[in-house]
């Protein structure tokens, strides 16, 4: 038994034959029972960070554990929903939670799996080719919940479902993490989505980890001033904007503040979106357990690895195990 969910090490992964690193140097611990956001821009590596800690890839240097084992071998406790989420086409939905419960035998259940299902009231005899792309991720969640994951892995879960069975579906997902104490990591673009669902943050650029730690820690570690453009002295500037005369700075404060300066704690959005417009901002990781943190300054090659990115039948296989 281990109170760590994902424990990743130097963790790096290379991909085609110009051997392009996706994710390197990528180090962070995330206990069970958390609920986490990964965000950061379009190639930052989220999607190559869930395939390796899912064990659909292997790291080309560094470690990622579950559970205390290899991804491989805590295949069992987790599930994960790729972004392009693959299911077998020619099945219907009914044959397809069928596979689920017979690849899941002893932890499928079809009372969580088939209420996702009705509730976007859909024809369990659809066939999934015949599905829109926002109904076929309603089956893939399905999918996934219906096999009472440990660890739940969402690549952008969200992306192509209406307002209506966004809300729904999150609301699904995170009242049945909070029943069961599954972990869930989940990427997205959608900032204002994981404020409200998620109580840790991962925040990736440019294949690296920029921010990591619990989500509170996170934020109460930066502070947003507004003044008269002025020094902000020995504290370490994420971001900072100047109208005028008049500066506006994310910050890392060094000791006190000089009092001239208003201040207030930012939102998720304002800290991630500074450390986007930043990305040479210096990165930090926070570990809630001791209150220690790391505060560091620190072409695309289109030969692809097909397990990342083919939809197959082995993926569909993975998506239902
Ligand atoms: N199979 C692959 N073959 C070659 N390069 C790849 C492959 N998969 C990912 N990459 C590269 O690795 C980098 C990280 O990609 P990744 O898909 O992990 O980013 P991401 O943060 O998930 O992006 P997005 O937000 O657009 O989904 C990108 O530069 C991408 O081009």
């Amino acid at each position: 038994m281990t109170d760590t969910a994902i424990e990743a090490a130097g963790l790096g992964r290379q991909f085609g034959r110009r051997g392009k690193w996706a994710l390197f140097d990528c180090t962070f611990q995330l206990p069970a029972g958390s609920v986490c956001a990964i965000a950061g821009p379009n190639g930052a590596g989220k999607s190559t960070l869930l395939a390796l800690v899912a064990g659909l890839l292997v790291p080309t240097e560094g470690e990622v554990t579950v559970f205390g084992t290899n991804p491989g071998a805590a295949r069992e406790r987790l599930a994960f929903v790729a972004q392009d989420k693959p299911l077998y086409p020619q099945l219907t939905i009914a044959e397809t939670l069928r596979l689920g419960h017979e690849l899941n035998p002893g932890r499928w259940n079809a009372a969580v799996a088939e209420p996702i299902v009705a509730g976007g009231g859909l024809d369990p005899h659809a066939r999934i080719r015949n599905l829109s792309g926002g109904q076929r991720t309603r089956v893939a969640l399905a999918l996934a919940l219906g096999k009472r994951p440990e660890l739940l892995l969402l690549d952008e879960p969200m992306a192509d479902l209406d307002p209506l069975a966004r809300h729904q579906l999150m609301g699904v997902l995170m009242a049945d993490a909070a029943e069961n104490g599954t972990t869930v990591v989940m990427s997205s673009h959608v900032v204002a989505e994981l404020e409200d669902a998620c109580d840790h943050l991962l925040l990736m650029g440019g294949g690296r980890v920029r921010l990591a730690g619990p989500l509170d820690d996170l934020l109460a570690a930066h502070v947003l001033v507004t003044g008269r453009a002025g020094d902000l002295g020995p504290h370490t500037v994420v971001e900072s904007r100047t109208t005028g005369r008049q500066l506006t700075a994310l910050i890392r404060p060094n000791g006190p503040l000089d009092a001239e300066w208003q201040t207030s704690e930012p939102t998720l959005e304002e800290l991630v979106i500074a450390h986007l417009r930043s990305p040479a901002a210096p990165e930090l990781t926070l570990t809630g357990e001791t209150g220690t943190d790391a505060d560091t300054d620190t072409d695309s090659d289109s030969d692809s690895d097909d397990t990342h990115t083919d939809e197959t039948d082995a993926d569909a296989e993975e998506a239902a195990k």
